[in-house]
């Protein structure tokens, strides 16, 4: 009779339960553009129109991104829409690092509002011109998702900046949260119509988009998804400040590859999840992984580069040799500076401005000789700071110019209105210097485009008269405060914030040598061309792959909702452990050895009173009695308090201090592993201590006590917020191997082997008794029950929740106990324990 409580407890597992071992299926589905019937057989529809209209054996990028890198174009007068890929923009350009015969297709919406009734068209011809698919947004939705929520919440976040307001409208607000919800939902429904088969890739790109791995795999859990952020990623203590600061963290973890711009923000991204969710990582031969859930999310931090071949080509335009011609008899004999910016309050436009301006007041020399040609490209948010920003560079820069300037000089140019590309690729060409002076920027491209604008080309060497490539030159002034700085190791670093600093250098610009300039060229050049577009969207597509291949060995389970929805991975084999499975074996089974762990196993680690509870005791000893049953506390503690806590339990065998010392009863002497009675252990625990510090601290002490130690006799290890130093040879899982051996070497040959820990050291145990298994000394192997509190990566081959289940199931299994002692009553005890436990 399978009771109802049974199956309880066997249910209670998951919501969904897959497989990534199974083969790949066929098109999970093959969808079009919307207003188009889905047809299930691309070979009878590719007509090129439908998203799902290529061979599936073309494995599919999927970029997705706040707006797709298009050009677009409405001729008013017959009302036709067109479109054009922008090849200016990185997503465009990182194509050129995936393999061939991949096909890429982007997800994101236009940077134009379509009115629904021609959206289905838009659709249509955006898929089949262009492959891409737009996500439309409504107006307000689109209003409050990107120009309030991300521009005027996250963004000013993500740059270290606290959310101080004075004005009670500038709060958060839980309705914006909401519209990002929104938006990013529309994002993952587009995805999963573009995606064809488990081998394709979703990459998501930047801050807009980050809680689509968690949308996105509720639906496809299989999906292979890498997410980049462009921008910068703040301190924990800044971060910490957002309200749904959960919520993110846990999507983004839901990818399975998760890349950043900088060592600095990948930093920031760890803390925040050992700090707010707990987390520890590990880092190995240079790859970060960070243990979620049983699986490992791998991080990857690689700046982004540029595409030479593109500059390139439009340097060699003549309306570009013409523009630096034209800029280069302009500024004849003059030093000419530039900045290159969006109107934005992270640029530091106006620093740069103040910088000027004390350097022409500390140096009249350079009045008339220097020129900072600033372009600020337009802003691309709305908002009282950004005008207020605009304000003040046009006020400074009004300012130098009225102070230092002339009939025919401007100190300052500031170019504060769109200008084609080729333009701005002439002013790189043509400039000596370049100039980034923002306060946070996660990457900046900027100084990457100007250094490969000055290697020019032959044309511009001849009109030049240059005649060898040593004579290329460049100079960069980059803010220490953006991702490109720690690459360009022979640009001047400024503190964006001290005038002076930036004064300094740029009189330092003005004093180097047409040598010192080449050499810092060269230097650059040759980073940037090995580091452009292509090597970066490489490598991430790579790793990608990388990071996939042990999540598809894996068996995975999904749980939790909305939000909270996450991926629980478990080695194959690794499953639940029933009482049902348990309890029909136990009762089988003639000889049992039971080995339990005491922390986090049989007493929650989380509570204060870390004494045995009375049900404990009680459970414990209806194990004991049971003539059939050797039962051992196997703990790291020390043999005084065990013995105090279990001085009811006469027949409780216990082994402290992982084994060091060992009882096989109360009425036994303690045994130990060495002649010498010492007590053997230390210990230091860092659970009250921040866990981020503790953790840090830990590992620095590992490291310490390693190289002091490394003569003596000792192990150090690592624990559940613990370090400890014991002696070498003592471990719970040779202390389990040695009672195992004593009762066989007795003729107690066990047929059933127990063991339940939480810990690392109880991988220890966990080893020993499958070992066990394969013992010469024993007739026939064992069935082995090695149980892990929590599902997570480990060398046992079952699973509990917590330790509210151990006791659940230790007293399940003494009901059959019971049986035996109660014939006439047998089944009923069995059945009444389980509606309990259940
Ligand atoms: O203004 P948004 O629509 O929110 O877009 C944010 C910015 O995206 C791009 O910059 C980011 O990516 C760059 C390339 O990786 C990186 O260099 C930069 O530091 C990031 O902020 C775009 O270039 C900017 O104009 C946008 O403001």
């Amino acid at each position: 009779m399978v009771l109802k409580s049974h199956t309880n407890l066997l249910d209670m597992c998951c919501e969904d339960v897959f497989d990534f071992q199974q083969p790949l299926r066929s098109p999970r589905h093959v969808v079009n553009s919307p207003g188009i019937i889905s047809d299930p057989d691309w070979e009878s529809s590719n007509d090129g129109n439908s998203v799902g209209s290529m061979p599936f054996c073309f494995k599919r990028k999927i970029i997705v991104a706040n707006f797709l890198p298009v050009i677009c174009a409405k001729n008013e007068a017959t009302g036709e829409w067109s479109f054009a890929m922008d090849d200016n923009q990185l997503l465009v350009q990182l194509k050129d690092g995936f393999p061939i015969g991949n096909e890429v297709i982007y997800v994101g919406s236009l940077n134009v509002q379509v009115d629904p009734i021609e959206q289905d068209r838009v659709s249509q011809k955006l898929f089949k011109e262009h492959r891409c698919v737009p996500t439309f947004l409504p107006a307000e939705l689109q209003h409050q998702f990107y120009h309030i929520f991300c521009k005027q919440h996250l963004w000013p976040l993500f740059h270290y900046m606290l959310p101080v307001c004075h004005d009670k409208d500038e709060l958060f607000d839980r309705s914006l949260f909401q519209a990002y919800v929104r938006a990013n939902k529309i994002f993952a429904d587009k995805i999963v119509e573009a995606v064809n088969s488990d081998d394709d890739c979703v990459w998501v790109h930047d801050y807009h988009l980050m809680l689509i791995p968690t949308l996105l795999r509720k639906k496809l859990h299989r999906i292979k998804v890498g997410f980049f952020l462009h921008s910068p990623f703040p301190s924990s203590e800044i971060y910490r400040t957002l309200p749904v600061r959960d919520e993110i963290l846990k999507s983004l973890l839901n990818a399975d590859l998760i890349g950043f711009q900088t060592f600095d923000y990948a930093r920031h991204f760890l803390s925040c999840c050992s700090r707010l969710l707990g987390l520890n990582y590990e880092s190995k031969r240079g790859h970060i992984g960070i243990e979620y859930f049983g699986r490992t999310v791998s991080l990857k931090i690689l700046a982004a580069g540029v595409h030479v071949g593109r500059l390139e080509a439009t340097l060699r335009l003549p309306a570009t040799i013409k523009k630096v011609q034209e800029i280069e008899s302009r500024y004849s004999g003059k030093l000419v500076i530039l900045g290159v910016d969006d109107m934005d309050i992270f640029k530091g436009i106006s620093l740069k401005l103040l910088g000027l301006e004390l350097l022409l007041e500390r140096t009249p020399k350079l009045r008339g000789k220097v020129v900072l040609v600033q372009i600020v490209n337009p802003a691309r948010s709305i908002g009282k700071d950004i005008e207020e920003a605009k304000y003040e560079a046009e006020s400074v820069a009004q300012r130098i110019n009225d102070k230092y300037g002339s009939a025919n000089y401007k100190p300052v140019v500031l170019i504060d209105y769109s200008i084609p590309f080729y333009e701005k690729i002439a002013f790189y060409a043509a400039s000596d210097c370049c100039i980034v002076n923002a306060v946070r920027d996660g990457m900046n491209l900027i100084p990457y485009e100007y250094t490969v604008c000055r290697q020019g080309n032959e044309e511009l060497d001849k009109l030049r008269g240059l005649n060898k490539s040593s004579s290329h030159t460049s100079t960069l002034i980059v803010s220490e405060f953006v991702g490109c700085s720690p690459s360009l190791s022979g640009a001047f670093r400024v503190n964006p914030w001290s005038m002076e600093d930036v004064a300094d250098a740029l009189y330092s610009v003005t004093d180097l040598t047409r040598y010192e300039k080449n050499l810092r060229h060269e230097k650059h050049y040759r980073y940037v061309r090995s580091h452009d577009v292509a090597y970066w969207a490489r490598s991430f597509d790579q790793d990608l792959d990388k990071a996939c291949i042990e999540q598809y060995s894996q068996r995975c389970w999904t749980t939790g909702f909305g939000l909270n929805f996450r991926v629980i991975a478990l080695s194959p084999g690794f499953r639940r452990l029933s009482l049902e499975h348990l309890a029909s074996s136990y009762k089988k089974a003639n000889r049992r050895m039971i080995f339990l762990d005491y922390d986090g196993t049989l007493v929650p680690q989380t509570s204060h009173d870390k004494s045995p509870s009375a049900e404990l005791i009680s459970t414990l000893n209806s194990l004991c009695s049971d003539m059939k049953n050797t039962v051992f506390i196997v703990s790291g503690r020390g043999r005084d308090s065990l013995s105090e806590w279990f001085a009811s339990c006469e027949n409780l065998g216990i082994a402290a201090e992982h084994g060091y010392f060992i009882r096989w009863n109360k009425a036994a002497e303690w045994e130990t592993s060495f002649s010498e009675p010492k007590e053997s252990a230390l210990v230091w625990h860092y659970q009250n201590t921040d866990h981020d510090f503790g953790s840090c601290q830990a590992k620095e002490l590992v490291s310490h006590l390693e190289r002091v130690l490394s003569n003596e006799p000792v192990v150090v290890r690592r624990g559940h917020q613990i370090v400890e130093v014991k002696p070498q040879g003592v471990s719970k899982g040779i202390s389990v191997d040695k009672i195992i051996r004593t009762l066989v070497s007795k003729g107690e040959v066990p047929d059933l082997l127990m063991c339940i820990g939480n810990d690392r050291s109880d991988e220890d145990m966990f080893e020993s008794i499958n070992r066990a298994t394969s013992l010469s000394e024993l007739p026939a192997a064992p069935e082995v029950f090695a149980c892990s509190v929590g599902p997570k990566a480990s060398k046992a081959n079952y699973y509990v929740d917590g330790c509210d289940e151990v006791i659940r199931l230790l007293k399940g299994v003494t009901a059959v106990s019971l049986q035996k002692d109660t014939a006439g009553h047998s089944h009923a005890a069995f059945e009444d324990t389980l509606e309990v436990v259940s």
